[in-house]
């Protein structure tokens, strides 16, 4: 099986999308490196922030490929996210990431018909797993979007002993009490990916191995010098980072964070071509993209991101 050791920074990349809404995929080559320039080392593809669940399963193969041929000489992991809102779909995203040469697989929960038990939750991520046992397999947490909301200490228990290739945890809540339980339990054994941006340094301290995110993608060298400052032990370095980065991300949250405004703000900020997101997401006007930049300059955004 692959190791699943992942350490250090994960981008959520975006998908890029031309104009009229088709992926553009040339773009992630120059993307790979652009991530690299910032000190991101590894992806995790077709999330949240990559529109995932906006994406018919071709799109979602034909992206993935993309990702593990441009980041393999390049990139310290390539995660595919194959969470779907049925179990042969994901089977199915499973599989080809399997054969297509991925490091590691990731799902979220299906969101529709949500599972009811922990139990049920763990057979649903089991079959996935086994049909791609030499990959180890990622539960993706995310409460606020898929609305399943279960203890992931007890989840992780029983997922250890009934999948032998699940590979640890990408834990993107704010509920750190909950995380620090993880890690006491699982440090040594499984990968603990922290998702929440504003609050890194935190689930550092508490011993996360990874962050995983996607403000990322365009202000890595932020996350970049408290992943370094944090795991040299110095928290107060690291914390002037961080608090930076949540008022970056402040910014945005008081124009209505979405997709559509991060796409945006990337764009304008790394000048990459990522357009568009895809229905029933949307762009944000100009005005609004105006404000967010003119805003970030304000707080010395563009000095910072360097
Ligand atoms: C809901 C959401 O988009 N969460 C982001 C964070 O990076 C988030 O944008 C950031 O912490 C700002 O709240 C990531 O955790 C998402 C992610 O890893 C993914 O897109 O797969």
């Amino acid at each position: 099986m692959k190791t699943n050791k992942v350490r250090g920074l994960i981008a959520a990349p975006f998908t890029p999308m031309h104009e009229n809404g088709e992926i553009n995929l040339p773009v992630i080559d120059k993307y790979v490196d652009l991530l690299l320039e910032q000190g991101v080392t590894s992806v995790f593809v077709n999330g949240t922030t990559g529109e995932g669940t906006s994406l018919t399963l071709e799109e979602r193969k034909i992206i993935a490929e993309k990702w593990i041929e441009a980041g393999k000489a390049k990139l310290d992991k390539v995660i595919i996210h194959v969470g779907t809102a049925n179990l042969k779909d994901s089977q199915e995203l499973a599989r080809h990431a399997a054969k297509a040469g991925a490091d590691m697989i990731g799902s979220m929960p299906t969101f529709f018909f949500r599972p009811a038990s922990i139990e049920l939750l763990v057979d649903y991520l089991a079959e996935i797993a086994k049909v791609a046992p030499d990959l180890p397999l990622f539960y993706y947490e995310i409460p606020e979007m898929t609305g399943v909301k279960f203890d992931m200490c007890h989840m992780m228990e029983l997922a250890v002993q009934k999948i032998p290739n699940f590979g640890g945890i990408k834990f993107t809540s704010f509920d750190l009490p909950t995380f620090a339980r993880c890690v006491d339990k699982f440090a040594d054994k499984l990968s603990l990916c922290y998702g929440k941006d504003e609050q890194l340094v935190s689930a550092l301290l508490l011993g996360a191995h990874a962050g995983v995110g996607s403000t990322y993608n365009y202000s890595g060298m932020i996350y970049s010098r408290i992943f370094k400052a944090a795991k040299a032990g110095n928290f107060k370095e690291a914390t002037k980072d961080q608090i930076f980065s949540a008022k970056m991300i402040g910014v945005m949250f008081d124009e209505g964070f979405d997709v559509g405004v991060n796409k945006a703000v990337m764009q304008a900020v790394t000048g990459l071509p990522v357009g568009p997101p895809r229905l029933p997401l949307a762009a944000p006007s100009k005005e609004k993209i105006d404000r967010i930049m003119s805003r970030l300059k304000e707080i010395d955004f563009f000095e910072k991101r360097k």
